[in-house]
Order: structure tokens, then C-alpha cells, then sequence
């Protein structure tokens, strides 16, 4: 609730003239009962038609202003709930992108979304309906009460002992809601991944023909959300009618009481019961704002979890992602793969004369996923040159992504440490760092808008030259040429309108507009034909030679994409096994031979192998394990 009220208070200037303009409206309420009496008791009861005439001119001002509050009060009090709502959707859509990779696995897409969407609606309308009833019911409920015993005091212990009983009611309502609105939120939850899983993956379900099993999963999802819905409301259509039956019996019970206590004031005894209706209402409305405000609360906690989270840039603060055990042996004997020993600790020096050329270094690097009982990545010792090509090879679940997705700090090595340019990356700005990188993901991701808008996407300053050039070495103008408007085509959402090669040299063209220092392709060109990929290998080796310090790091399942790259780490079992060119690790590398015997009827043939023998002799030298780096 704090979360709440820190936000009420910003529009605090709003929330209060809802509330000034509530209470005009309110205080109306409250005198008509009383001026009613008036009329009854000293004009038609007295045959007095000047006291029925005042009175009743009274009355009716008194009611002009209250529905002049009343409107006032619905503006003001939508209003402020509607910015509240924003501001709050808003920080939290900022946390969100702040957050680590290793949060937003942990709270999960779809419960994000809920959270932004449907749990600050429920804020929005509690908000709203604080300012709109939840202080006029206590100021009904005194002041009628105050009315009523000044009218008839005798009545005070019957209205004393209906208000106890509702209280109590009211109280058991709530506490019994709260958990059950909790899990009603956590089965949108489930509903809401579930629905955007099958909205991502609508055609494979269909090429599944998978749509019976994803209804039955939607239907199982929604039939608990139901459930959950149920049982939450079952609370309160419980402990609703409780409530109005105790204040009806109330009403009865003055209204025994009257008959032999005041049986001549026919106005008051309107005015009284008249009040006990209000009382009635108003304990309803408590009832119901109540009920919002568990609802409320839920969501709050919920979305206060969002920002509870530690984003990225306190991570770089805290420094905790270093563990100092691991580089505090100082033999600086590093055998790739062994992870046995560490260098010393040289983080943050300035470049070391024999690390001049390093682009990037890898030193005992491992990395466990927050739900996994394994590390995906451990020990891993790695050095590469400036403006070398590395292909990473090795068998699925190898490692590969993780290890390429600890260079822009998308996750936080476990142990060990990553230098950039001979800096730990863990003390370079998050910004700053990937600034100087770009990556392609095994999944093209594109925004809907314009080729040019998602190629603008990467670099914002791209000239148009720049971008022509970009989208020549992804190999992507000779498919955009040919479309009617060239860069400015549209995209349709995720890219929908382009086959899976295309969408991939967009991806790819969008991240050398960027024009990178390290650039990072995780399988991107899987989709392309070889003749293709060969073409897009050649373009990247171009680019490289023309602007000194491009280092790529490229990911692939095919030894025919990486055997042309300067050097070639092979993974297995989540650290890097062998380093070396395509011909060194044919002869001995048993993983990679293993994975080029597997390959070689499909994609290599043997002229190809001769036709790159001489580049991978040439560049075997431009990686080097950790030992030969530090010597
Ligand atoms: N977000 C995640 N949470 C938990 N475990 C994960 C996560 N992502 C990957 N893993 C696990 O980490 C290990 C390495 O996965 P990774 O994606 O890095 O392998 P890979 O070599 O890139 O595989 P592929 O070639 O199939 O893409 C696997 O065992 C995988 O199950």
C-alpha cells in the first residue's frame, strides 16, 4: 500500500479537490434527512406552509451544491486515478528494462505483463474509488450516526451494537479475501503466458496441428483462473448480504424501539431511519472498497516485486560479480579449458603490454542459470585478437549462447571475469558496454515499421550510405532492391511478411550499422543457403580487414560456416574443449573431427576444405588459449 500512496501523493493536488468537492457532496447527503425532518415536524405538522416553503428552498440549495460536488468530485477523482495508473505502468515498464536477464527469467514474460497491465488497473480503480466513496463512507457513517442519536438519543446502544456487528463482518470479509485474490492474480498469470506462447507460436501449433492440445492447456489455465475467481467471490457474496441484513435488522430494531419511545415525531423518526439507510450504504461501500483494497494490496505487492528487483546499473555498483577466489592464485598459467589455476588479478589496469591486441578474454568464466543445478558455462579460459573471426562450434546445449551472452552483461559470470579491451567488463558502464557491441540471435527479432526504421533501430545516426552498406554485407539489398519502396517497404509485426533468411539479414544488417567493435552472430545465418552464408562470411571478412579491431565472435551448429573463420573454439559440456584453426583441430580435436565426420557428406565437400586450408593456417595464430596471451 505504501507503493500506493507514494504514488497518490505526486497528484496530491488533484486527489485534494476530489476530496474538498466529496465532502461538499457528502455534507449534503447528511443534511437532507435532517432538513426532510424539519418540513415534516414543524411545517406539515403544524400546518405551517411558510416552514415548509423555507425549509424546503433550504433543501433544495443544499442539494444543488452536493450535486454540484458530485460532478466536480468524478472529474477530479478519474483523473488522478488515470495518471496515477500511468505513472505507475510507466516506472515500471522503465524497471523492467533495467532489470537482468536472470529477473526477467525469474518473474517471467507473461507475469510481467499482467503486473503492467491488469494489477494497475486494479490500483486505478481502488485510487478512484478512494476518491470517490471510500472517505465519504466513514464521514457518512459518523455523521449520520452523530444525527441519528441527536435526533432520538435512546437509540445509541442499538446503533452501538449494529456497528459492532458489521465491523466484525467487515474485518472477517477481508482477511478471508486476501489470499483468495492472490491467487486469482497468480492464475491470470499462468493464463496470460499461456495466450502469448500460443500467440508466438501460432504456426507451429498449427503445422503441429497442436491447437486441440494448446485449447486444452488455455482451458485448463482459464478454468482455474474461474475457479480462483470463485472462490474469492464467494467470500464476499457471503459476507455482503450478512452486512445488509445486520443494518436492515438495525432499521427494524429502531423502528420497534421508536414506536414506544417517541411516538409523536414522525420527521425525526424518518430522518433517523432515512440515516440508518445511509449508514447501510456506506458500511456497503466499506465492504466494497475494502474488497478493492485487498485486490489492491495484492496487486501492489506484486508490482512493488518489479521494483524491488536490482537493476543492472546496481550491479555494476555493487561489484559483487567477481569472486575473489578465483583470481587470487598469481601463477598465471591458464591452459584453455583446464580451469584449474587463474592469472592474477590485473582487472581494471590499464592494457598489459602483451594484451595489447586482445579484443576480448575470458579468465576462469563460469555461469549458472538461477533455476538451473548446473553450470550452463564453467572454467572457460579464452583469449581473442582484435579484428579476428572466431566460430564457436560444439553440440546443442554445449554452452555456446551463454557464453557469448556474458560479454554485453546480459548475465553476470558466477565466477571468473570477462575483459574487454583489457578492462573487466563488470566495472564498464552497462550503456557504455554495449555501445561498442552488437549481436544477432539465433531468432530474428523485428519491430513492425519500415526496413530502414528497424535498420535505423541499431545506430539512430545512420547515414543512408551507411545503411546501403549495411544491408550489401548482410547480403540483404538484393532481396530489398527488388521490393516496390526498397528500404522504406514495411515490416509487418515480428517480421511476418519476410521468409526466415531475410528476416535474418535485416537482423544482421541492422547490427553492422551499428559499426561494432565486437561483433557477436549466435547461429544467425542458420536460414541462409551456403552459397549465401559463404557470401555474408566473406562480407564480415571484408569488413574486418577494412576496419581494423572488428572482432566477431560466430556461433554455429555447421562446420561448413565456421571452418573459413580465423580461428575455431570447439564447446562441449559448457566449457571450451579445443582453439585452432579448421585443419589443427582435425587433427586434434577428436569433438570436432566427431562433428565434422557427422557433417561432411551433407555440407562440406573436399574442395571447399582445400579451398580454405591456406586462410585457416594463415589466421590459426589470431587465437590464442590464455596461456599463450599472458606469455
Ligand atoms: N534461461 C535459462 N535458464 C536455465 N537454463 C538455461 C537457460 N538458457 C539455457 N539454459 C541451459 O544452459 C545450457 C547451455 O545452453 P545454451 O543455449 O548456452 O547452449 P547452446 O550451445 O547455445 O545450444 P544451441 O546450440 O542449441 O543453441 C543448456 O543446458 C540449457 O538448458
Amino acid at each position: 500500500m505504501r507503493l500506493i500512496f507514494g504514488y497518490v501523493r505526486r497528484h496530491w493536488g488533484l486527489a485534494a479537490i476530489a476530496v474538498a468537492f466529496l465532502t461538499i457532496e457528502t455534507l449534503s447527503d447528511l443534511l437532507q434527512p435532517t432538513l426532510m425532518s424539519m418540513i415534516v415536524d414543524d411545517g406539515v405538522a403544524r400546518r405551517d406552509v411558510n416552514a415548509v416553503l423555507n425549509w424546503g428552498v433550504v433543501m433544495l440549495a443544499v442539494a444543488f451544491a452536493g450535486a454540484i460536488g458530485a460532478v466536480v468530485r468524478n472529474i477530479y477523482a478519474s483523473r488522478a486515478s488515470q495518471l496515477i495508473g500511468k505513472d505507475i505502468r510507466s516506472d515500471a515498464y522503465g524497471k523492467v528494462m533495467s532489470l537482468t536477464f536472470e529477473e526477467v527469467d525469474r518473474l517471467q514474460p507473461g507475469a510481467i505483463i499482467t503486473r503492467i497491465t491488469n494489477d494497475v488497473t486494479q490500483i486505478q480503480n481502488f485510487t478512484q474509488g478512494l476518491m470517490r466513496v471510500m472517505l465519504k463512507s466513514p464521514i457518512t457513517c459518523i455523521g449520520a450516526i452523530a444525527l441519528i442519536i441527536m435526533q432520538i438519543p435512546e437509540q445509541a446502544p442499538v446503533v452501538a451494537a449494529i456497528l459492532a456487528i458489521a465491523g466484525v463482518l467487515i474485518w472477517m470479509n477481508m482477511t478471508r479475501s486476501f489470499p483468495r485474490f492472490l491467487t486469482v492474480q497468480k492464475a491470470l498469470d499462468k493464463l496470460g503466458t499461456i495466450s502469448r506462447e500460443f500467440l508466438r507460436s501460432v504456426r507451429v501449433v498449427k503445422a503441429f496441428g497442436a491447437q486441440r492440445q494448446e485449447a486444452e492447456r488455455f482451458d485448463a489455465a482459464a478454468g482455474d483462473f474461474a475457479t480462483a475467481n470463485i472462490r474469492a467471490t464467494r467470500v464476499n457474496a457471503t459476507y455482503g448480504p450478512l452486512i445488509n441484513l445486520t443494518v436492515n435488522m438495525g432499521i427494524v430494531a429502531l423502528l420497534w424501539l421508536s414506536r414506544a419511545q417517541n411516538p409523536g415525531r414522525i420527521g425525526a423518526l424518518m430522518a433517523s431511519m432515512n440515516y440508518m439507510t445511509q449508514v447501510l450504504f456506506a458500511l456497503g461501500r466499506v465492504a466494497m472498497i475494502l474488497n478493492s483494497s485487498v485486490r489492491a494490496s495484492a496487486s501492489s505487492r506484486r508490482i512493488g516485486e518489479i521494483f524491488e528487483q536490482p537493476s543492472e546499473e546496481r550491479v555494476i555498483d555493487s561489484g559483487t560479480v567477481v569472486d575473489s577466489d578465483t583470481v587470487s592464485d598469481g601463477s598465471g598459467v591458464v591452459p584453455a579449458g583446464s580451469g584449474e589455476t587463474a592469472p592474477p588479478d590485473n582487472r581494471n589496469q590499464p592494457n598489459p603490454p602483451d594484451a595489447k591486441h586482445l579484443a576480448l578474454r575470458f579468465t576462469s568464466v563460469s555461469y549458472r542459470y538461477a533455476s538451473a543445478a548446473d553450470d550452463a558455462v564453467h572454467d572457460v579460459d579464452l583469449s581473442v585478437l582484435r579484428g579476428v573471426t572466431l566460430g564457436i562450434i560444439g553440440p546443442t546445449g554445449s554452452g555456446k549462447s551463454t557464453l557469448v551472452s556474458l560479454i554485453p552483461r546480459f548475465y553476470e559470470p558466477s565466477r571468473g571475469h570477462i575483459e574487454l579491451d583489457g578492462a573487466d567488463i563488470a566495472a564498464i558502464d552497462v550503456e557504455t558496454l554495449r555501445e561498442r557491441i552488437a549481436l544477432v540471435p539465433q531468432e530474428p527479432v523485428l519491430f513492425s515499421g519500415t526496413i530502414r526504421s528497424n535498420l535505423l533501430w541499431g545506430n539512430p545516426e545512420a547515414s543512408e550510405a551507411q545503411l546501403r552498406e549495411a544491408v550489401r554485407l548482410a547480403c540483404a539489398s538484393e532481396f530489398i532492391d527488388e521490393l516496390p519502396n526498397g528500404l522504406d517497404s514495411v515490416i509487418g509485426q515480428g517480421g511476418v511478411n519476410l521468409s526466415g533468411g531475410q528476416k535474418q539479414r535485416i537482423s544482421l544488417a541492422r547490427a553492422l550499422t551499428r559499426r561494432p567493435e565486437v561483433l557477436i552472430l549466435d547461429d544467425c545465418t542458420s536460414a541462409l543457403d551456403s552459397t549465401t552464408e559463404q557470401r555474408v562470411l566473406d562480407h564480415l571478412r571484408e569488413l574486418a580487414a577494412h576496419e581494423q579491431g572488428l572482432t566477431t565472435m560466430l556461433i554455429s551448429q555447421r562446420i561448413s560456416t565456421v571452418r573459413r573463420c580465423s580461428s575455431i573454439a570447439v564447446m562441449d559440456g559448457g566449457t571450451v574443449v579445443a582453439t585452432g584453426s579448421h585443419d589443427a583441430l582435425m587433427e586434434c580435436s577428436p569433438q570436432y573431427r566427431s562433428i565434422y565426420d557427422s557433417q561432411i557428406g551433407e555440407t562440406c565437400s573436399d574442395e571447399q576444405h582445400s579451398d580454405t586450408q591456406h586462410s585457416g593456417e594463415q589466421h590459426s595464430d589470431e587465437l590464442q588459449t590464455g596461456e599463450e596471451a599472458r606469455q
